[in-house]
Order: structure tokens, then C-alpha cells, then sequence
């Protein structure tokens, strides 16, 4: 998947940028309820080409009194993990010397970098965009993110840069009956642990040091007549930064790998909880319908009071209830204990990711669904009805019902159905998605 980094100085209109192109393009991010808006990544498509896209600002926080301090980072981090930049600059404030140091830095990259400067609102700023030239670039993009104004212009040029046919596919064949397996987490809560052990042997680096892993590399391993191809096994960081920027930077990389994945194992620490950033990653998970474990690490280490694991589970259930299908498990990758139940539940989480139900079977339990708990009324005091359903596709099932009134099913109506089909098909472990079409006529009589 394309990362796509919107960089620039403080309040030159970044998140401006953002929205505007996630939101004109919501389709692809929108028809999943309950995940989090507030967030600063989006997976977008714009002329049919998808890509993530990234406001840097979020990584770095909102404490301009450092601020060249935080933007050199925000750059550097947007120049190592994007594949596209999109350079901001404001036409309002003129060009800054900011600016031009930034563009410099861009300038050094071998990445395609586009150069917008925003605010184009009037004749005044007009003007001033045409000092942006000074930078010596090719090329310079004037555009208002507030208004609209020059961004397709904007868009369609750096779409023009990503590269056509989502690996996807290819890669879907190439590893044939593997389950693709990625394991996330930030730094040091064991994944290098847990990936050696897995492996039978120590190939990856494992240092107290956060950060000691490097290359991106998978690896594959066959346990009970099972592949797994384990990605991206060399982890999320990077060498030689703080802990605290690390696990900023970290969310680019595991976005990518949750794309390339089946199976998520999400890891936590039993020491240190939830943090944010785990539930970021979570809710992209969520969102791009991947299964799901949970896995509390460092068990051995947990305080094993029982009123203490109790506060922690509920803690955890309660933060992840966005995620209720994903197991959770307990284990500990430096002792081993417990571990051998990992690859297992990835197995099952697949078997029932790929599951198919005939449509026989699915218009049986929406037909008892429906006489349990009958749809309420429709805004338009008409009666909601459900004609049939059919399941449409796989990873994740996907379920199509077709009805009178689709955009009048209210949200817990459809956490109701939700819930029964993954009942009623024995889907607990998987995410499902729900279609709703309004009833196609055939045949064109009557
Ligand atoms: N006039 C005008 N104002 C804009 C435009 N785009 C953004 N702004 C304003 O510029 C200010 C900063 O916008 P943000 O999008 O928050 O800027 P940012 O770069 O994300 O800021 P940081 O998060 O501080 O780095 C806001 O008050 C916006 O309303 C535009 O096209 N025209
Ligand atoms: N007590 C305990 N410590 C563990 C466990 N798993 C890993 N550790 C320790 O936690 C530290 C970090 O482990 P790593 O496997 O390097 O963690 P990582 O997530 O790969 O870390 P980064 O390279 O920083 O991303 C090491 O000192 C491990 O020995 C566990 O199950 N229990």
C-alpha cells in the first residue's frame, strides 16, 4: 500500500489538506460504524488509485515552542517510512525559512515529492505564491484546502505517482495456502521474542534496547501441516532514536503490514497495558476487516493478584470492544509458556475468516433473526422489510441483504443481525461485514 505523508510547517493547513482528501473520498473508510474518526492517517482512493494518506502533524504533537526540533524529525520520519510526500506551505505567511530548509531536506530524497502551497484564497495570496518559486522547484501546486480550490489538479498529479495494480493480489497468490501472519506491537513488548520462538531459533536480534531490529524480512514456518508466513518479522523500529519518537513512527510500518496480513497479533504488555497507539492500530485493523488476536506478552511478569488481573482484563475487553471478535491470549514469549496456543487460534481465526455459508443456510437465520426481534420502523413510517440475504464474499465473510429501506436500518438494528449471524454461522472469531442494497427489480414485468 502506497503511504502518502503530508509534511510542512505548523499551521500551514496539514490537517486542512487531510481532510479534505479523506473526506471527499470516504467512501473506502466510511462504511465500517463504530471506529474512531479522530485520527491522523486515512485510506483514501483518488481515480481509483488507494493509497494511505498521513498527516505528519500528528505524530509530532502540537508543542511549537520546539517546533523546528519536532518538524526536522517529522520529515526525516515521513522520508524514511512514506513513499509519496506532499509538501505545505502557506501563502498567507509568505515564504518562511522554514520552508526553504524543508525543502531542501525533500529535495535530497529519491521519493516523489509534490510541492502545494495553500491559503490560495484571493489575489493577495496569489502574490505570494509566486515567491514559493525562490525554492527552486519545477513545479509548485497553489491550492486552498479550505476551499477546494486546485486540489484535483493537485491529486491527480500525484496519483499519476503511484504505481498501477495493488501488489495485493500477487502476493496473494504467491503464498498459496499461507496465512499471512504480522505481529504488532510497540517497541519492546517482545515481539523479537515471540518471533524467535516461533521460528525454533534465535534469527532476530532480541536486545533490551528498543529498536534493535532492522531489515523488513518474512519468514515461513509449517506447524502441523499449516504455512504461515510471518511478515515483516524484523518488527516496527529503528535504530538509534528515543523510545518516545520510535513508537510515533512506528504506526506508518505496522499500517503497512496490516494490509499485507490475514491474521493481526496485536501484542501487548501485561506490564504496561494499553496504550493509545495500540488502539490506533486497532481500529485501522478494524477497519480494514483483518482477524484478529490479542496477545498479552510478558504474562510471567504480571502481577498475579486476582483483583489486579481481573481490573486488567476488564480494562482491556472494555477499551477493545470495537475488536470483540478477536481472541484474547495470555502467554509469555521469553518462558514459552503458553505460546503453543498462538499458531492454533491463528488457524481457526482463518478457517472462519474464509468461511462460507450457502445461501439456504444464511436466509434460515435471517428469517429467524427477523421473527426474534423484528426491524424497527423506518423513518418514513413505513415498515422495514428484509427480502434475502447472500453471502458475497470471503475474508471477511461478507454478507449482502437486500431490503426495502437500506439507509434507514439504525446502527444497533444492524449490531443485532451482526451478532446473530456470527452466532448462527459460528463465526465469533472473525470479523463479518453486513451489506445492505435496496431489493433489485428482475426481469423487468409487474
Ligand atoms: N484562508 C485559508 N485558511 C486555511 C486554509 N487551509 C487551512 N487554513 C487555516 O489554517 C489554519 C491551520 O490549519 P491546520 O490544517 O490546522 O494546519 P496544520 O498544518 O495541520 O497545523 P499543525 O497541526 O499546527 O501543524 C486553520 O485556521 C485553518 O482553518 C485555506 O485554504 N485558506
Ligand atoms: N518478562 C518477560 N520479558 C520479556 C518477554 N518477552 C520479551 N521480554 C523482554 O522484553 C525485552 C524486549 O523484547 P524484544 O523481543 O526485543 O521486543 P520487541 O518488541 O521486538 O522490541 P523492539 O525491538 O524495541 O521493537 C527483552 O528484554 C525481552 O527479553 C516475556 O514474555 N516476559
Amino acid at each position: 500500500m502506497t503511504v502518502v505523508a503530508i509534511v510542512g510547517r505548523p499551521n500551514v493547513g496539514k490537517s486542512t489538506l487531510f481532510n479534505r482528501i479523506s473526506k471527499d473520498n470516504s467512501a473506502l473508510v466510511d462504511d465500517l460504524p463504530g471506529v474512531t474518526r479522530d485520527r491522523n492517517y486515512a485510506r483514501v482512493s483518488w481515480n481509483d488509485k488507494p493509497f494511505v494518506i498521513i498527516d505528519t502533524a500528528g505524530f509530532v504533537g502540537q508543542d511549537t515552542s520546539a517546533f523546528e526540533e519536532l518538524t526536522r524529525e517529522q520529515i526525516l520520519l515521513a522520508l524514511d517510512e512514506a513513499d509519496i510526500l506532499l509538501f505545505v506551505a502557506d501563502a498567507k505567511t509568505g515564504l518562511h525559512p522554514g520552508d526553504a530548509e524543508l525543502a531542501d531536506l525533500l529535495r535530497r530524497s529519491s521519493k516523489p515529492v509534490f510541492y502545494a502551497v495553500n491559503k490560495i484564497d484571493g489575489s493577495e495570496q496569489r502574490r505570494h505564491a509566486a515567491e514559493f518559486f525562490e525554492l527552486g522547484l519545477d513545479r509548485i501546486y497553489p491550492i486552498s484546502a479550505a476551499h477546494g480550490f486546485g486540489i484535483s489538479e493537485l491529486m491527480d498529479d500525484l496519483c499519476a505517482a503511484i504505481p498501477e495494480a495493488p501488489a495485493q493480489t500477487a502476493e496473494e497468490e504467491e503464498s498459496g495456502g499461507a496465512i499471512r501472519v504480522s505481529i504488532l506491537g510497540r517497541p519492546n513488548v517482545g515481539k523479537s521474542t515471540l518471533v524467535n520462538h516461533l521460528l525454533g531459533a534465535p534469527r532476530v536480534i532480541v536486545s533490551p534496547v528498543p529498536g534493535t531490529t532492522r531489515d523488513a524480512v518474512d519468514s515461513h514456518i509449517v506447524k502441523a501441516g499449516q504455512e504461515y508466513v510471518l511478515i515483516d518479522t524484523a518488527g516496527i523500529r529503528r535504530k538509534g532514536r528515543t523510545r518516545e519518537k520510535l513508537e510515533k513512527i512506528s504506526i506508518i510500518k505496522a499500517l503497512q503490514s496490516v494490509e499485507r496480513s490475514h491474521v493481526v497479533v496485536l501484542l501487548l504488555d501485561a506490564v504496561e497495558g494499553v496504550t493509545d497507539q495500540d488502539l490506533h492500530i486497532a481500529g485501522y485493523i478494524k477497519e480494514r476487516s483483518r482477524a484478529c488476536i490479542v496477545g498479552i506478552n510478558k504474562w510471567d511478569a504480571a502481577d498475579k493478584d486476582p483483583k489486579r488481573t481481573k481490573r486488567f482484563m476488564d480494562d482491556l475487553h472494555d477499551r477493545f470492544r470495537f475488536l470483540t471478535y478477536a481472541p484474547v491470549l495470555t502467554f509469555s514469549a521469553l518462558t514459552g509458556r503458553n505460546v503453543a496456543r498462538l499458531l492454533p487460534t491463528v488457524k481457526e481465526v482463518f478457517r472462519q475468516y474464509n468461511q462460507r455459508v450457502t445461501t439456504g443456510i444464511v436466509n434460515r437465520a435471517l428469517e429467524e433473526t427477523l421473527a426474534r426481534h423484528e426491524p424497527p420502523q423506518a423513518g418514513n413510517r413505513r415498515r422495514l422489510k428484509f427480502y434475502y440475504a447472500t453471502q458475497t464474499a470471503v475474508r471477511p465473510p461478507t454478507f449482502v441483504l437486500f431490503c426495502n429501506y437500506p439507509q434507514a436500518i439504525h446502527f444497533s438494528y444492524e449490531r443485532y443481525l451482526t451478532n446473530r449471524f456470527r452466532e448462527a454461522f459460528g463465526l465469533d472469531k472473525t470479523p463479518i461485514r453486513l451489506i445492505f442494497r435496496p431489493r433489485q427489480r428482475t426481469g423487468g414485468t409487474s
